[in-house]
């Protein structure tokens, strides 16, 4: 389950660019300063005592940058890098095998770790506390339990569902990190630096045009830089301004927010239907035939960090911003017109 050795594939496909436009180390990781000082001194430490560095949680949206920190942890600490996901580990025994392959000091990956089986989170307490693995042996009286020592290593679980960890797991991480959305500066270098490694000659003004529109997030910037680049290849002179940036993303579907057609449902149906909120999340689901879990990983964290939701105990209520983003006047509710905040 290890990434294919990169060498053996010298002919990097376009569908690969996702692969080679990701940072390699924390110095190339744009972005989340706080969480990159910070491991850079735990990375650091965990070296210098030769010890596994402490288990690590990366929780925050899709696309921002989980999966990459845990494989740079494991270059920088010099160590092999081991990649599972908590759905895909069904049974107890799959997660035994993997850990009993680890060599001292991995770095053993789970993905979606909100997702693990309770049978196979019951395995992996002792094994990140003590490194040690209880298997049970055999059924009915004749079964036993037998003790298997680990090597140390380093558990590192990315989910985008914090709440739906368990505590005793949330508890066994020594370095919980939280990865937040990134600025428009910062997902200008992404996008730059994107360009370049496409060869790509990108003007100033057309690069911060696809940071403004990248809902905050390095995969959607990676994504849409790819688009913009096939318009100005097909429909411009190969070069990445701001006029073809502008046009490629309205064609696209991408409003001058970053927000795109799901959000715009979303939005408009609040707005529409329910006379800006509150309502509950299970009605949007229903109406906007979205699972929820879509609706509060992908749809909902963007919204509220930008202002344009708020979430309340009642259920989930329009800014005055998302008025007006969609164009329409906010009803006039009593409680709004108390006149607290009023300029
Ligand atoms: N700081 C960054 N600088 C440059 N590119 C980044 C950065 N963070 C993420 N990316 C790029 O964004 C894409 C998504 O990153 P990644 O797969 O690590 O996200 P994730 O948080 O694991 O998402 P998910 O929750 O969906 O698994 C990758 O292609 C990666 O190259
Ligand atoms: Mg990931």
């Amino acid at each position: 389950m290890t990434e294919p050795d990169p060498t053996l594939r010298p002919d990097r496909l376009p569908e690969d660019a996702d692969r080679a436009l990701r940072p390699q180390a924390l110095e190339e990781f744009v972005g989340q300063a706080e969480a990159r000082a910070n491991l850079r001194v735990f990375i650091e430490s965990a070296k210098m005592r030769g010890q596994a560095m402490d288990h690590t949680l990366f929780h925050g949206p899709p696309g921002l940058g989980k999966t990459t920190l845990a494989q740079i942890m494991a270059r920088e600490l010099g160590v092999n890098f081991k990649m599972t996901s908590g759905p895909v580990l069904a049974k107890a025994g799959d997660l035994a095998a993997i850990l009993t392959n680890l060599e001292a000091r991995d770095v053993l990956f789970i993905d979606e770790i909100h997702r693990l089986n309770p049978a196979v989170e019951e395995v992996l307490y002792p094994a990140m506390e003590d490194f040690e693995l209880d298997l049970v042996i055999g059924e009915g009286p004749a079964a036993r339990t037998v003790r298997i020592e680990l090597q140390p290593f380093t558990l590192v679980g990315a989910t985008t569902r914090l709440g739906l960890l368990t505590t005793p797991l949330r508890d066994r991480f020594g370095i919980p990190t939280r990865l937040q959305f990134y600025t428009e500066d910062e997902l200008d270098q992404i996008v730059s630096r994107g360009a370049r490694l496409l060869g790509i000659p990108a003007e100033p003004a057309g690069t911060r045009e696809i940071a403004r529109r990248a809902r905050g997030t390095p995969r959607i910037a990676g994504r849409l830089l790819r688009r913009v680049v096939d318009f100005a290849l097909v429909e411009g002179d190969g070069r990445l301004t701001r006029a073809i940036a502008d046009s490629a993303l309205t064609r696209l579907g991408v409003d001058h927010l970053g927000l795109d057609g799901a959000d715009r449902r979303y939005l408009g149906l609040i707005a529409e239907h329910y006379g800006g909120g509150p309502v509950g999340v299970e009605t949007l689901s229903a109406a906007l035939s979205e699972s929820r879990d879509a609706i509060e990983e992908v749809i909902e964290p963007y919204l509220l960090q930008q202002g344009l939701i708020q979430r309340t105990p009642r259920g989930r209520m329009l800014g005055a911003s998302a008025w007006r983003h969609l164009g329409l006047e906010a009803p006039r509710a009593p409680s709004q017109q108390s006149g607290l905040f009023d300029g």
